[in-house]
C-alpha cells in the first residue's frame, strides 16, 4: 500500500495553490475563492453520493479522491490545517458515535 496521506496532499495543494500557474488547478481554486471551492466541494459531494447509491465501486473511488481533494482546497483556503481536522476525529474515537450524540443532545 502507498504511504501518500491527506498530509502529503495538503502539502501538495499549499504549494501549486500559491504557484500562479495557469495550468494549475488548484491555483486557478485559489484564485477563484472560498465560494467557488466550496461550491465544487458540493458538486463532488452529490457526485459521490450518486456513484455510492448507484454501486458504482470505481465511480466511488473516483469521486471520492474528487470530493477529498476540493475538501483539503477549502480547508486551505480557510487556513485550516488538516491536523486539525485528524486531531478532532481522534478525539472522538474515545466514544462511539450514538453516545457522542446523546451527549450534546443533552
Ligand atoms: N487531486 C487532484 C484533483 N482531483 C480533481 N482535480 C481537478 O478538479 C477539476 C474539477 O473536476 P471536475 O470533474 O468537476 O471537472 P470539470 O472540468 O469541472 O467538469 P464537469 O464536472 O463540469 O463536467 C478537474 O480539473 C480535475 O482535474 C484535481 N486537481 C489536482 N489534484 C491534485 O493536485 C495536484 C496539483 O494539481 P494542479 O494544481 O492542477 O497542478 C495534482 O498533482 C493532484 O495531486
Amino acid at each position: 500500500m502507498s504511504g501518500f496521506s491527506l498530509t502529503d496532499l495538503e502539502k501538495i495543494i499549499a504549494e501549486r495553490g500559491r504557484s500562479g500557474d495557469p495550468q494549475s488547478w488548484t491555483a486557478k481554486l485559489f484564485a477563484s475563492g472560498t465560494d467557488k471551492a466550496a461550491q465544487k466541494l458540493g458538486e463532488e459531494a452529490v457526485e459521490t453520493v450518486i456513484a455510492a447509491v448507484r454501486g458504482d465501486r470505481d465511480g466511488l473511488v473516483s469521486e471520492s479522491a474528487d470530493l477529498v481533494y476540493h475538501w483539503l482546497v477549502v480547508l486551505a483556503l480557510a487556513d485550516v490545517p488538516v491536523a486539525d481536522v485528524l486531531a478532532e476525529l481522534e478525539r472522538r474515537t474515545a466514544r462511539s458515535g450514538i453516545a457522542e450524540k446523546a451527549a450534546r443532545d443533552e
